[in-house]
């Protein structure tokens, strides 16, 4: 047995975070409307904006998290899934001593008690991993620009390395995959004919894809495509459809709500399958499972079922222990890639998309 002191390897998980109260959800949506990734305007305007959108929606979203007990259920299902990760990393011969930390986007635990804790803990290095398969400047570019302000504020200055996407990655579709083939058999087993499988992933305004150059729509069909291979059901009905749109901007579609629609006129059973989440929360558990099955009910189609999300599926955690050893191996092969369009410490398995895209702000 060596006696060699292990090197202090810090893994960051980064998700949106929701409130942990009724009174948490005003100030949760204020941090979400600021944020210059979801509201590209200058300041002044993006804050006042910002204080008359959160006014406006904070009961409508209260009444959204009320059926959720008024909270979100997201930091303890990304606990589970930082505790199982770093089991399955400490369990595996990688050389170091890995531990995971949450860093949530507009509600706490905030980056900057995140990075205190890291610091504190001594880490010699650390690994940014978004819990967003798909890379987006709303979601994962807007955690990571604000991780590295952070570290910049406190004086966390060690190695850093970011797996910016991973929307094929064989742990994600094949967790994936297994989850939505028992919702398929669930939905055959009533009898009601063939099912049509909606991919359902987070919209986002159509100015977000095409002024950003963000790569977020055309990874969320790549996930998609690479669920339905992995499926391999012959004549497989499906498509991806958004949901969740907000504002008065157009979005990305088609909705999957105007699906649901199209869906009741067809009379064809329905697979909900959400494929930028991975792990529930208000948009799978109200939106999905209250608000969406209602609309089915009225329409009398024959059946629908959601698929849950991987959560701590042991393929998913299997995979982003892949996609772990990959940024570190990636990146200290090849140190600073700039002939390959990396950006300086950043991984990115999808043709370096990502470091292409306009994060604003
Ligand atoms: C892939 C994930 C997500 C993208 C892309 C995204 C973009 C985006 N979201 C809003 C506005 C809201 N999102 C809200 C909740 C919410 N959003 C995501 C993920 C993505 N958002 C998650 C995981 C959650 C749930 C948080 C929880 O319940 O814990 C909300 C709050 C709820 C509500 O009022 O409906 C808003 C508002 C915009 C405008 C946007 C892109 C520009
Ligand atoms: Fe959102
Ligand atoms: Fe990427």
């Amino acid at each position: 047995m060596s006696d060699q002191v292990q090197k202090k390897r810090a893994i960051i998980l980064f998700n949106l975070g929701g409130p942990d109260s009724p009174e948490a959800v005003k100030p949760f949506l204020f941090n979400l409307f600021n944020d210059p990734a979801i509201i590209s305007l200058p300041n002044p305007f993006r804050y006042l904006l910002a204080k008359l959108i959160s006014s406006r929606r904070a009961p409508v979203a209260q009444e959204i998290y009320a059926h959720l007990g008024g909270k979100s259920p997201l930091l303890e299902l990304t606990q589970d899934q930082a505790n199982a990760l770093q089991t399955s990393l400490n369990d595996s011969d990688n050389g170091f001593e890995n531990r995971c930390f949450i860093a949530m986007r507009y509600w706490k635990p905030f980056a900057n008690e995140t990075a205190k804790q890291v610091k504190a803990w001594g880490a010699d290095e650390m690994i940014l991993l978004p819990l967003y398969p798909q890379f987006s400047t709303t979601t994962s570019g807007s955690s990571v620009k604000d991780w590295k302000e952070v570290c910049r504020d406190i004086d966390l200055s060690i190695p850093m390395k970011t797996a910016c996407c991973y929307p094929t990655n064989p742990g994600f579709i094949d967790a994936t995959a297994d989850m939505v083939k028992e919702g398929y058999q669930r939905a055959l087993d009533q009898n009601k004919g063939a099912p049509r499988l909606l991919f359902s992933a987070h919209g986002v305004p159509k100015a977000v894809i095409t002024r950003r150059n963000d790569p977020y729509q055309s990874q969320i069909e790549k996930s998609a495509q690479a669920v339905v291979d992995k499926m391999a059901i012959p004549g497989l009905d499906w498509l991806v459809c958004y949901q969740s749109r907000v504002g008065p901007m157009e979005w990305i579609g088609p909705s999957t709500e105007e699906e649901i629609k199209r869906a009741g006129k067809d009379a064809v059973p329905l697979v909900i399958v959400p494929i930028a989440f991975v792990t529930e929360h208000s948009e799978t558990l109200v939106e999905l499972d209250i608000e969406y099955r209602e609309i089915a009910d009225h329409l009398k189609i024959p059946v629908y079922e959601r698929v849950r999300t991987v959560c701590s599926h042991s393929k998913f955690i299997a995979g982003l222990a892949n996609v772990i050893e990959e940024t570190q191996s990636a990146l200290d092969q090849n140190g600073v890639d700039t002939d390959s369009g990396q950006t300086r410490g950043w991984w990115c398995p999808d043709d370096h998309v990502c470091a292409t895209a306009k994060q604003p702000g």
